[in-house]
């Protein structure tokens, strides 16, 4: 972590604390409710640039027998650090993440994942998140099952210009959300 971190402003148009927060992009696998395949996350904002993320582990996101693949549990991470950058009120991509896994996690578990801003550099936006099972076969709020770190950047409408012509659907606007 830099030692130059400086401290970000909360957007006006970041939802107010414990309001659901938009999905940033219907057809995100994180989040999205218009990708038939996705894990359907959803966000409520905290008291500051911060958010906490609610994943069902359904039977399909299976790795090794019984419990949730390292993958998903590091998209989930992704997701959430992603959507606590909504608080910046601009849109970012993932340049760097690590995940520590701490403890299996059995199908059927609700993960919380608390995720919030760090500090920002410039265009660098540092985030951290941990994730706890609230519900399920080994529920514990008190213990943390995986954490992580995340680096993402912020971009303007360009970056996604690019390749918009890979989407699967026709967006009136790279951010185009669905109503919650
Ligand atoms: C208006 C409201 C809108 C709301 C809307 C909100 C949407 C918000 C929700 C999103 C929630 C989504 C959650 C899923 C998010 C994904 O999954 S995003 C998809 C995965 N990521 C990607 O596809 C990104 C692919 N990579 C790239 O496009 C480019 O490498 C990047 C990341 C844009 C960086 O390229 P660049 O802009 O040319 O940046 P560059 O000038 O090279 O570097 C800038 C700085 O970052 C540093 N840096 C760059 N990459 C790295 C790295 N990997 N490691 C360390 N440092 C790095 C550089 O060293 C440099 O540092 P300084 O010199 O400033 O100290």
């Amino acid at each position: 972590m830099p030692d130059d971190l400086a401290a970000p402003e909360r957007a006006p148009s970041f939802p107010a604390p414990g309001g659901q927060l938009p999905q940033h992009w219907s057809k995100c696998f994180g989040c999205g409710d218009d990708q038939p395949a996705g894990m359907t996350m959803t966000f409520v904002a905290g008291e500051g640039l911060d958010v906490t993320g609610r994943l069902e582990v359904a039977k399909k996101y299976q790795g090794g027998p019984g419990v949730i693949h390292g993958g998903i549990l590091t998209t989930a991470f992704d997701e959430a650090q992603g959507m606590a950058c909504m608080s910046l009120g601009t849109a970012v991509v993932t340049g760097h993440l690590e995940v520590d896994f701490a403890r299996p996690i059995p199908l059927g578990s609700v993960l919380e994942i608390h995720a919030r801003i760090d500090g920002t550099v410039r265009r660098k936006v540092y985030t951290s998140a941990e994730a706890r099972i609230v519900s399920g076969p080994t529920a514990d709020p008190d213990a943390v099952v995986a954490t992580s770190r995340a680096l993402f950047l912020t971009v303007g409408a360009e970056h996604f210009e690019k390749v918009k012509n890979f989407v699967d659907g026709t967006p009136s606007s790279p951010f185009e959300t669905s109503s919650v």
